[in-house]
This record gives structure tokens, sequence and C-alpha cells, in this order.
């Protein structure tokens, strides 16, 4: 058997615990630059590692944020990152041993969500964690999107250095409109965004927006990759990372300003809400190709009572909700939910799910009939699921849109 030996690692140990994690990725060790870019959330101190006959087999690592919930509240929250294991030590339950000392370290930190973006969909639900948010992947031909003289905007877009987006753009993604599914960034998140270069090397641009009042409302972040004519297509296409903004008119406005750059044939946006109006902004709709729409931020609810307290409710009747969760047993046990609140209970179960399922249900990412149809929801009273229906509806996608 496997011995395991599961403990925080220190400061001296982050660099190769990150170069362990890029091995798992396929990416050579990290240069002193690149490891000084990708060095702020370890700064937290948040790292763990997993050590087979005395060396690193596995690591994952955490950073404190927080997560919005449907209705506005937020929720302290592990943002999980940089986990990886040993191509030669995998699935002798290094990861599971991580997750668990992970999840419980969360805990004691009062943390009511642990979440994280996951490279390949079957691994974490094993341990908690659902889809609470999707988003989607975006091309635009400069050539023929075109947007419509209407479509919103005003104010102006200029371009800014590193050292003025570290200034700027904090106070701008923290006055956009909070949505469901929105994290808070910490500066450690900030230095490593604005330190980063794309992996092929392009160094990132920045835009920031101001509005006709004076007031800096939005930015872009974005690379420019270029394909020598003499070998390849020459294209050159507009890479879109991050794009916040507090208003329509300001997300409308730099959607402009890229469309209208020099030299590019083609704007491919990745992380966006599936909400963005962008076809609707458009004088033909087509030409807002979707490439792709994909699962974006896992939520584990790591307190369930708070997670459940955390957002609001529709309908008017409360149903008995059943929770599964081995890896956490404190939440195991019957939630009464409705629209005056969550308690624990010890009537008969209405609903049953496991803990994995309840991130797609607190978010609105999917209704608890399609659950039920897909065998995921147990229904022992028919009864509660149109009630379930109703209390987890949100009306509008949730949207992360901060990569980690
Ligand atoms: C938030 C992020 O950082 S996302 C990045 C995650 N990292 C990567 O994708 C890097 C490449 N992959 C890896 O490093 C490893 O394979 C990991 C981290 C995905 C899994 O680590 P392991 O130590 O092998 O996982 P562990 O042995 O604990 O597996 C537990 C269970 O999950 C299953 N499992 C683990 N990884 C996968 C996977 N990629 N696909 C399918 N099942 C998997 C195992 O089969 C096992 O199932 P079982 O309990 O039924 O036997």
């Amino acid at each position: 058997m496997t011995e395991h030996d599961v403990r925080p690692l220190v400061e001296s140990e982050y660099r190769a615990a990150h170069d362990l994690f890029r091995a798992a990725l396929h990416m050579p060790a990290a240069t002193d630059s690149a490891w000084w870019r990708m060095a702020p959330p370890y700064e937290f101190g948040r790292v763990w590692g997993d050590h087979i006959d005395g060396a690193l087999a596995g690591t994952a690592m955490a950073f404190p944020s927080s997560v919005v919930l449907p209705g506005g509240a937020e929720l302290p929250a592990a943002a999980v990152t940089a986990v990886g294991v040993r191509a030669d030590r995998t699935r002798r339950g290094v990861l599971t041993h991580l997750m668990r000392a992970q999840l419980n370290e969360a805990w004691q930190e009062g943390e009511a969500i642990a979440m994280l973006h996951a490279s390949e969909t079957p691994i974490y639900g094993r341990f908690g964690y659902g889809v609470a948010t999707r988003a989607r992947t975006v091309r635009l031909e400069k050539a023929s999107a075109k947007l419509r003289e209407d479509a919103p905007g005003g104010g102006e877009v200029r371009l800014v250095d590193p050292e003025s987006a570290r200034e700027l753009l904090p106070g701008i993604y923290r006055g956009m409109p909070s949505r469901a599914g929105m994290i808070s960034r910490p500066s450690a998140w900030w230095e490593t965004r604005l330190r980063r270069d794309d992996p092929s090397g392009e160094p990132i641009v920045i835009a920031v927006h101001r509005d006709e009042s004076g007031d800096d409302d939005g930015f872009a972040i974005w690379t420019v990759h270029s394909n020598d004519p003499r070998f390849g297509d020459g294209r050159t296409t507009l890479r879109l990372l991050d794009m916040c903004a507090a208003s329509s008119a300001a997300r409308c406005e730099l959607w402009r300003f890229l469309l209208g750059i020099d030299l590019v044939d083609e704007v491919v946006a990745i992380e966006r809400p599936l909400d963005e109006p962008l076809e609707w902004w458009l004088t033909d709709s087509r030409q807002c190709r979707v490439r792709d729409v994909y699962d974006d931020l896992w939520v584990r609810p790591v307190d369930v009572t708070a997670a459940l307290r955390g957002r609001d409710y529709g309908g008017s009747e409360a149903v008995v909700l059943e929770v599964r969760d081995t890896t956490l047993p404190h939440n195991e046990g019957r939630y009464l939910v409705g629209p005056d609140g969550v308690e624990r209970v010890e009537r008969e179960a209405q609903l049953s799910l496991d803990v994995a399922l309840l991130a797609p249900l607190l978010f609105g990412e999917v209704a608890s009939s399609t659950l039920a149809d897909a065998n995921l929801l147990a229904v022992h009273d028919p009864a509660a699921l149109s009630v379930a229906d109703a209390l987890f509806a949100t009306g509008r996608y949730s949207w992360c849109g901060t990569h980690f």
C-alpha cells in the first residue's frame, strides 16, 4: 500500500511544487521570469504537498477569495489552483489526499465554498465539486463583424501600461455590478495577470474605457498573434483574455475599439458570458461565431448551510433537500430550503442529491427537474420537484470570467 505524507509546504518548496504542477501539464520547469510571474498566489502559504518515499508526488494550492451567489451575497471562498501529480505517481490516491487536506483547511478557515477551473471534467465531481458557471469562446472576423450604428457606446478607450493597469483595473473590477459567479480578485491575482505574458511569449496589451463623465469603468486585456505570411496564412489574431465593464455602453465601446484595431484579421475572445449581447450589437448576428461553450467555474460547498443561506430563492414554498457528502460528513443531512430561509431539519427528505450537484442548482445552472430526468436527483415526493424548480431558478446565467 502506498504511504502518503500530506503536509503544507514551506516557502523554500514552492518553486519545486510549481514545477511539478507545470510538468503535470506538460510544460517545462519555470524560468526565473516565469516563476516571478506565477509566485504571488503562493505567498498566501496555502500550498499542500503529498510525498511518497520522501519525494514530492503531488501538489495543490489555494488562495483566499469570495464568490457572489444569486441574489448578490458574497461568500468567502478558497480559490483552488496549481493541482498536479507526477506522471509516475498518478492513480494511487495522491489527489484524493490533497483534496481532503485542502477542503478541511477551507473549513477551518471559515470558507463556505471551494472553487476551481477543471483541466478535465471527470476529476473533481468525486470531491464534491460541480459546474457552477459556463462560458463561451467567440470569434469575430474583423472585415465582416460590424457593430450597429445604434449599438451602445460613448466615452473613450485608451491604452495603458501594466504599471497604470495595476492602479486602475482592480478598482474598475470592484465597481462592476455584482453578478452570480463573479469572484473577488486579490492583489496577488492581479500581480500574476498583469505580469503574465501569453505562454507563446506575446506581451499583454491593456485598454481602459472612460465614460462621458470622466470615470474609468471598463478594461480589456489581450495578446496579438501573427502568422508569418512567408510560411503561414499571414493572418493576425487578437486574443481577448479578459474584459470587464460596469455598463453595456462601456463593454460595447471596448468591442468597437478591438474591432477597429489595424492589422488584425480576427478577434477570438475566451471565457465570455453566455448572454453577452454581441449578436445583438452586430449588423449581422452570424458574424459572432460561437466556437465553444464549456464549464467554467466549479464550486464545492464546504459549508452547505452557509452556501444554501447565501442565495435568494424564488417561488413561495419550501422543500426538504437531503445532501450526501462522504468527503465532508458535517454537511450530510436534510435542509429545509425556502424563500423564508434555510435550516437543518430531521424531517423526511423530499429530494436528495450528492453534494457535487448542489453547485449547479445553487448557481441556477440546471433545473432540479433536469437533474431528476438524469437520475442525479432522487425524488421521494414528486410534488417537490416543481417547488424546487421555482426555488432555484435564477433568470440570468451566472458568469465567472476570472481565470485562476
Ligand atoms: C484546479 C487545477 O489545477 S486543474 C489541473 C489538474 N491537473 C492536471 O490535469 C494535470 C495532469 N493530471 C494530474 O496531475 C493527475 O492525473 C490528477 C491531479 C488529475 C489526478 O491525480 P491522481 O493522484 O491520479 O488522482 P487519484 O489517484 O487521487 O484519483 C482518485 C480517483 O479519481 C480518478 N481520476 C483521477 N484523475 C482522473 C482523470 N484525469 N480522469 C478520470 N479519472 C480520474 C481516479 O481513477 C480515481 O478513481 P477511483 O477512486 O475510482 O480509483
